[in-house]
């Protein structure tokens, strides 16, 4: 089961994690000298991001990429890298080397090879993994009802190119494997919404219905998970 921390200040939450994930950061870098950390998109990290890009640390030292990206161009106000170079990649977290998920290829099928390749240069298995939730239970891009959610959940490939059957834009995202491959899962929720989800999601049940299972509902990663109002 998962190990929960709950707040009832949003910022006081994200001031909390960027702490403990930049702990986590400091102790890799200690141990192996490069630390690596995966981040996710949408609404809930920014704040996170934010204060994290305050944090004093050897970010020269540390490979920063993406859980998910939308395959938009960098610039557009929908994409993951744009959220990451306007927040974390700002101040002494500038010095980090970003990898992205996105490429010029036409379409993320066609531009998935080449970032699977670009992984390759990443310090692995990922130090930390911080996800993110939607409401009908998608983590990363693995969306329930997706075509390529049983490859994305069976596949030893680190990324996979999704189409959302509901959600804009072609995405890449990381597997299954690589997300349970990290050292530690982070996972944020707020809302009562998400919060009902992530009651159902613990219990037992399948993956497809719910993919934020495959990180809730298994042993071989510790998962924190950082709760708002
Ligand atoms: O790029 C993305 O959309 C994501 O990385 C995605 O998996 C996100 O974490 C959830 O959709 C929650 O998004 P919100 O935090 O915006 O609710």
């Amino acid at each position: 089961m998962p190990t929960e921390y709950h707040f009832t200040d949003g910022g006081a939450a994200a001031a909390d994690l960027a702490t403990r994930i930049a702990s986590l950061l400091s102790e890799a870098i200690a141990a192996r000298g490069t630390a690596s950390l995966a981040l996710s998109g949408g609404r809930s990290p920014k704040p996170v991001l934010e204060a994290l890009a305050r944090t004093p640390l050897d970010w020269s030292k540390v490979v920063v990429t993406l859980v998910d990206e939308r395959w938009v161009a960098p610039a557009a106000p929908d994409s993951n890298e744009r959220l990451l170079r306007d927040t974390l990649l700002t101040g002494p977290a500038a010095a980090a080397q970003f990898v992205p998920m996105k490429n010029d290829a036409a379409d993320a099928y066609a531009g998935q090879p080449a970032v699977e390749a670009a992984f390759a240069a990443i310090p692995w298995p990922l130090d930390i993994v911080l996800l993110g939730m939607g409401e009908d239970g998608h983590t990363a891009s693995l969306f329930p009802a997706a075509a390529e959610l049983a490859d994305g959940l069976s596949s030893t490939a680190r990324t996979i190119a999704v189409t959302p059957p509901a959600a804009p834009h072609q995405r890449l995202s990381l597997t299954a494997s690589a997300i349970l491959a990290a050292r530690h899962i982070f996972l944020q929720i707020s809302g009562d919404a998400k919060k009902a989800v992530y009651a159902q999601a613990l219990e037992d049940g399948p993956v497809e219905t719910l993919p934020i299972r495959l990180a809730l509902l298994q042993a071989q990663t510790p998962v924190e998970v950082w709760i708002s109002a």
